[in-house]
């Protein structure tokens, strides 16, 4: 088994090597609890309560006996959040796109994926039998290109995209991608894992640029981030969700989420639909951080979402500068590939309500001190 220690050796030499971190005594600025929901009071009361009366695991799959009126209910208001007929759940994001890429795309059909998208969704393309192109990031007249191209020759296609792209913080143009959707008879797969609770009014993607949803749009969604939880969801047609209950191999045969877990992702989600200021809060919040940090001596990116990437370039110095910034007692993480292209480490900061004064102020003057840029 020597192989496994040179392995090592190859990561550790290319400044890719990585291992957890502990988070106690550190101030985190990388998580991705946006909106701070995940130990509200009553996220936890709510919690808690399903706790007591369902014990700590759900004991099956959604599809023997781990179906409760706890995952019920917040499917249905899920459903009604993102304004599609049905929802089902996931156990996470990761399994949710793994899981229904493939039943929605197969042997003889074509997939367009954008090239910055995250590594869950590239697995779902992956796992699918269907001929695979990747668009430029947000270049649509290249996913036009494709489209005119090669879309006649497949059966049905499939554009995939994040709508706020993870490791960037930008967002993917809905309006143009409902257009090409609808132009070439194609399905269009949005993942709002980081644009649940943090834009449009906390639902979305589709209700920040106006959109009601069609029959061709499935809209996957984490509880993991900004709704405080964990697990995942995926919206769409009362007949597809049918089809991925009785297809997505990541939910047939896995256990399915604890019941408090969704207990808790109701409370947040109801948390939101009554205080929709809390997610314009995040916002202000945002850019003014973003506004103390822009003079930094590396490139500050800011698309009007929480993702608040400080970009490095090399993945040596991105760990440094995440090392020197934990000795002073801030957690910022470094990114380096395959999670962004090599050449592009970054330290992804991330906004949280959580943040006092007194926090962003240390962030701020820690980061602005540091010489090792
Ligand atoms: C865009 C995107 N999709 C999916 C996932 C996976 O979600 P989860 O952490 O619930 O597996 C993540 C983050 O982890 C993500 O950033």
């Amino acid at each position: 088994m020597e192989w496994v220690k040179f392995e090592l050796e190859k990561i550790r030499e290319r400044s890719l090597y990585r291992e957890r971190v502990l988070r106690e005594g550190l101030k985190d600025f990388c998580s991705n609890d946006y909106l701070a929901l995940r130990d509200h009071p009553e996220v936890i009361r709510a919690s808690e309560k399903a706790l007591k009366e369902y014990g700590l695991g759900s004991g099956a799959s959604q599809l023997v006996s781990g179906y409760t009126t706890y995952h019920k209910t917040l499917e249905d208001k899920l459903a009604r959040f993102k304004g599609t007929p049905a929802c089902v759940l996931f156990g996470s994001g990761y399994l949710a796109n793994v899981g229904t890429i493939p039943v929605l795309a197969e042997e003889g059909d074509l997939i367009l994926s954008d090239e910055l998208n995250h590594a869950s969704l590239i697995d779902g393309c992956r796992f699918s039998k269907a001929e695979k192109r990747i668009f430029r990031h947000r270049d649509y007249e290249h996913l036009g290109e494709i489209l005119k191209a090669e879309r006649k020759r497949y059966r049905k296609a499939l554009i995939v995209t994040d709508s706020v792209f993870s490791m960037d913080g930008d967002v993917a143009d809905l309006k143009t991608l409902y257009e090409l959707s609808y132009r070439y008879d194609c399905m269009l797969y949005i993942d709002d894992a980081h644009a649940t609770g943090t834009i449009g009014d906390g639902r979305g993607s589709l209700k920040e640029f106006g959109l009601e949803w069609r029959e061709n749009v499935v809209v996957m969604g984490t509880l993991s981030k900004a709704l405080g939880s964990y697990g995942a969801f995926v919206c769409g047609s009362k007949a597809l969700i049918e089809l991925i209950l009785n297809r997505a191999r990541s939910l047939i045969f896995t256990t399915s989420l604890p019941p408090s877990l969704c207990a808790g992702a109701i409370k947040s989600v109801e948390l939101i639909e009554k205080n929709p200021e809390i997610v314009s809060n995040l916002r202000i919040l945002s850019k003014g951080i973003y506004d103390r940090l822009k003079e930094l001596p590396v490139e500050v990116k800011f698309h009007n979402t929480p993702i608040i990437p400080i970009i490095v370039g090399s993945e040596a110095k991105a760990l440094e500068m995440s090392s020197e910034l934990r000795k002073r007692g801030i957690f910022l993480q470094a990114i380096r590939y395959p999670t962004v292209p090599k050449g592009k480490a970054r330290l992804r900061l991330t906004v949280s309500l959580r943040y006092k004064e007194e926090d962003i102020a240390e962030l701020v003057n820690t980061l602005k001190s540091l010489t090792c840029y």
